[in-house]
């Protein structure tokens, strides 16, 4: 069976990943992303999860990073997974008590850094006396949550950590909205047998040419004219020279179509470097 490194156990990672892939596979958990992605590089995993972006905070901008900077894996599926947060620890007297806001004795909140923005209303309501700590992953906070055993200091995961950690759930569903829904990236050397799509897709890297004034028209115009769809650009700094970036840009359709061939080849004629991230399926969420 081929292994798979996702961030885990009991993360929103695994939970979008056993949807996605069922269990044909060997998951191997890893308490920080940064390992995923170097347990996939090593060969020590065939594949890896890595969560790319949400609808409610836009990009993961250290795993783009790591993904462009870092590593050279292939992108080999996306799949998009609701993500339902919920409010996990002990419940206290002191809560009981207090009409205006159950949950004003939580003094600390540990999450992943990415769910504040996914839950800013209820943050804002219930939590606004509480400080925010960064954890390794939002199973993380619950797994310290339970072992301090103190109900000022609550997670914000998912319920089967909730579960598995034995921690209590105080609220459900507390993200901004009842759409929030994150996007996986599959990642590997290898290219994997996997269920069919419709669609597929090709994220490409464009670093422009420099002293060549509307550069970026010109690759926009590319894919215009040939009506290729972009769902997604954004420009990110090289981190080599300050002020100079590269475009991570995703193209509804594939590298074996005849269009898309030409558009990249245009593109690199004006002096544009392009890197190919990955040519792949993309999967919409069915129950
Ligand atoms: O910490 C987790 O549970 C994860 O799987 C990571 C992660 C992320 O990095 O975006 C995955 C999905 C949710 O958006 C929140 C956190």
């Amino acid at each position: 069976m081929k292994r798979v490194a996702i961030l885990g156990p009991s993360t929103f990672s695994e939970e979008a990943t056993r949807h996605f892939l069922g269990e044909d596979f060997t998951y191997v958990s890893y308490k920080l992303i940064s390992e995923v992605f170097n347990a996939t590089s090593s060969g020590e995993t065939d594949l890896g999860v890595i969560p790319i972006e949400n609808t409610l905070e836009g990009s993961v901008h250290l795993h783009v990073d790591w993904l462009v900077h870092e590593v050279d894996l292939p992108i080999r599926a996306e799949w998009v997974f609701p993500i339902d947060m919920n409010l996990i620890g002990f419940a206290s007297t002191e809560g009981q008590m207090d009409d205006s806001n159950p949950f004003g004795y939580i003094r600390k909140v540990l999450s992943h850094h990415v769910v504040p923005a996914q839950c800013s209303r209820f943050m804002k309501q219930y939590l606004s006396g509480a400080e925010f700590e960064q954890v390794s992953s939002t199973a993380e906070g619950v797994r310290i949550v339970s072992s301090l055993q103190d109900p000022s200091v609550a997670a914000i995961g998912t319920a089967i950590a909730s579960t598995n950690y034995g921690v209590p759930m105080l609220r459900k569903e507390i993200q901004d909205h009842k759409d929030n829904m994150t996007r996986f990236l599959l990642v590997g050397k290898e290219a994997s047998e996997l269920k069919a799509s419709k669609d597929m897709k090709t994220t490409i890297l464009v670093t422009l040419p420099e002293d060549y004034p509307g550069a970026l028209h010109q690759v926009l115009s590319a894919f215009a004219w040939r009506r290729i769809n972009l769902s997604k650009i954004e420009s990110k700094p090289t981190k080599k020279k300050l002020g100079t970036y590269y475009f991570y840009i995703d193209i509804a359709g594939s590298l074996d179509s005849v269009l898309l061939p030409s558009a990249i080849q245009e593109i690199e004629a004006i002096g544009c470097q392009v890197r190919i991230l990955g040519c792949y399926p993309s999967y919409s969420y069915t129950n």
